[in-house]
């Protein structure tokens, strides 16, 4: 079982529905699934979306092996036509997303799959989980950089995080969210992200003194030296020893780049202390890092206490999403396809969140021609045409008398084509251009959405055609349910 492909990740009840449909007359039935989540992680103001190319990577490789058709058959609840159907599965429908890094707000449809009701439903399961982890970790990484206002930010969670695959998809989606580097040599190998370390408390252990293991570290590493000055007492032993090291293995060699690490205690008393001490001796280019569990609750704490921190170390609470560890993502049938026209289908639940927004839809972005910033997003029927000549006026779906005109607006439709009859579409962006784009999406941000305690809530609104067919597709179910 050891190098099996990914393939068979899929929850076994899709498996069920998709032989049912293979084998009753919606077999060939097109579909509209939607991807979409209901709230913000943290009660934040945004979140950023992330697992797209997690997503092409397994679309691309699914292959069930012989192993995987007899493990399916033993079962005995499968048809021979299918269990043949799927040794030749390939995915032949349409996928329109929105890209890796895009800023995205609950209950938008951000990347839907137009296929036949078999494919769409064996899709489900790693779309979800792809969503959903790596959208939650960019998310919590992307407060956790804002947090530290421009500072450095190492991502250290590998030996914390909830296995090898969370362990790398977390690094590379805190990496697309702003972190700066990574302490998995496995993540950055595979996805090219810069790698950074320090040392741990074993190699200042090792050594008959804490004097001799910096030493030892900075003569072998004088171009990256970051003493690690908690292990015995950091203001009567690590700093000073760092001191008299820096000054004698670094200073005479004419390096100017260093740092000391602070791991535990009281990281303000002890950042301000240090970073007198390192003063005073001349040492003011010393940067200082510091760890442990920090979150970006901490990191803004630290910062208002005026700790004169540089560099933060997050591992565990980054990497897990410690404070909120479930992103919502779900996929929604939204429509389906007859006679070549769209049908709207709609979920209605007695939790208003829980009611899905029916049909093909496209996603659109508003911005202010003036400031660049993002206004509202706009969700529309997919063959909707607006004209930015004209003033557009939106309208909040549940108190519809609040409206807002916009006269001088720029409107983009944030979801590609991604696959086209099977076929990927869609060229890749690398690690860093999708870096940028998230970077480039926070910009058009106004900063109330990026604090954290109660951010100003952005609109998502519905064209009042959706809103319309919404409305109408509810009553008719009501009638229907009552009858
Ligand atoms: N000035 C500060 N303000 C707010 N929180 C802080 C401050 N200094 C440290 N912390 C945080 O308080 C927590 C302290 O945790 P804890 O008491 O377990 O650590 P410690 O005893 O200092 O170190 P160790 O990891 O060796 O047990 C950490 O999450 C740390 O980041
Ligand atoms: O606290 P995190 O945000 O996860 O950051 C990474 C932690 O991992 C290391 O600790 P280690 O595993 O050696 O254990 P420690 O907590 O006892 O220092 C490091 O010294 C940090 O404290
Ligand atoms: O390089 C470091 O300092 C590091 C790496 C992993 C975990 N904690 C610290």
């Amino acid at each position: 079982m050891n190098n099996k492909n990914e393939t068979m990740l899929i929850d076994f009840y899709e498996f069920t529905m998709a032989n049912g449909y293979f084998n009753s007359e919606l077999k060939d039935k097109i579909v509209y699934f939607d991807l979409s989540f209901r709230r913000v992680p943290d009660n934040g103001g945004y979140a950023i979306f992330a697992g797209l190319e997690s997503i092409i990577n397994y679309i691309e490789n699914i292959k069930f092996s012989q192993e995987d058709l007899e493990y399916l058959k033993s079962y005995n609840l499968f048809s021979d036509e299918f269990i043949n159907y799927l040794e030749d599965f390939k995915f032949t429908g349409d996928i329109y997303s929105v890209k890796e890094g895009t800023v995205i707000f609950p209950n938008e449809p951000v990347l839907t799959v137009r296929a036949n009701i078999v494919q769409a439903q064996i899709l489900e399961t790693f779309l979800l989980l792809s969503f959903n982890h790596q959208s939650l970790i960019a998310t919590k990484a992307s407060r956790i950089k804002n947090a530290a206002k421009g500072r450095t930010v190492l991502e250290m969670g590998a030996r914390r995080a909830h296995g090898i695959s969370s362990a790398n998809s977390g690094s590379r989606a805190a990496y697309i969210a702003g972190i700066d580097a990574t302490s998995n040599t496995l993540a950055s190998c595979l996805y090219g992200i810069p790698c950074s370390g320090t040392m741990a408390h074993s190699w200042i252990q090792m050594f008959e003194s804490e004097e001799e293991a910096f030493r030892v570290y900075a003569k072998t590493y004088p171009n990256n030296t970051t003493l690690l000055v908690d292990t015995y007492d950091t203001l009567r032993s690590g700093i000073p020893n760092a001191i008299k090291v820096i000054k004698e293995e670094l200073l005479p060699k004419g390096i100017k780049d260093f740092a000391v690490r602070i791991d535990s205690g009281d990281l303000t008393y002890l950042s301000k202390e240090s970073r007198k001490m390192l003063d005073e001796a001349g040492l003011t280019n010393c940067k200082i890092v510091v760890s442990n569990a920090l979150d970006e609750i901490l990191i803004e704490t630290l910062l208002n206490q005026g700790a004169p921190i540089d560099i933060f170390g997050v591992g565990e609470r980054l990497v897990t999403a410690k404070s909120n560890p479930v992103f919502g993502g779900v996929y929604k049938l939204a429509a389906i396809e007859e006679n070549e026209k769209i049908i709207p289908k709609i979920k209605i639940s007695d939790n208003p969140v829980k009611i899905t927004t029916p049909h093909f839809k496209k996603l659109y972005r508003i911005y202010d021609k003036e400031t660049n910033k993002a206004k509202a997003d706009l969700i529309t029927i997919y063959d909707e045409v607006y004209d930015e000549k004209e003033p557009l006026t939106i309208f909040d779906p549940v108190h519809t008398w609040k409206t807002k005109t916009f006269e001088s607006y720029i409107l983009k439709d944030l979801k590609l084509p991604i696959y086209k009859n099977g076929k990927l579409v869609y060229k890749l962006p690398t690690i860093k251009e999708i870096r940028e784009h998230t970077k480039n999406e926070l910009n058009h941000l106004w900063d109330e959405m990026l604090r954290f305690e109660n951010p100003h809530k952005y609109y998502v609104d519905l064209s009042q055609k959706l809103w319309t067919t919404k409305i109408e597709l509810l009553k008719k179910m009501n009638k229907n349910s009552s009858i």
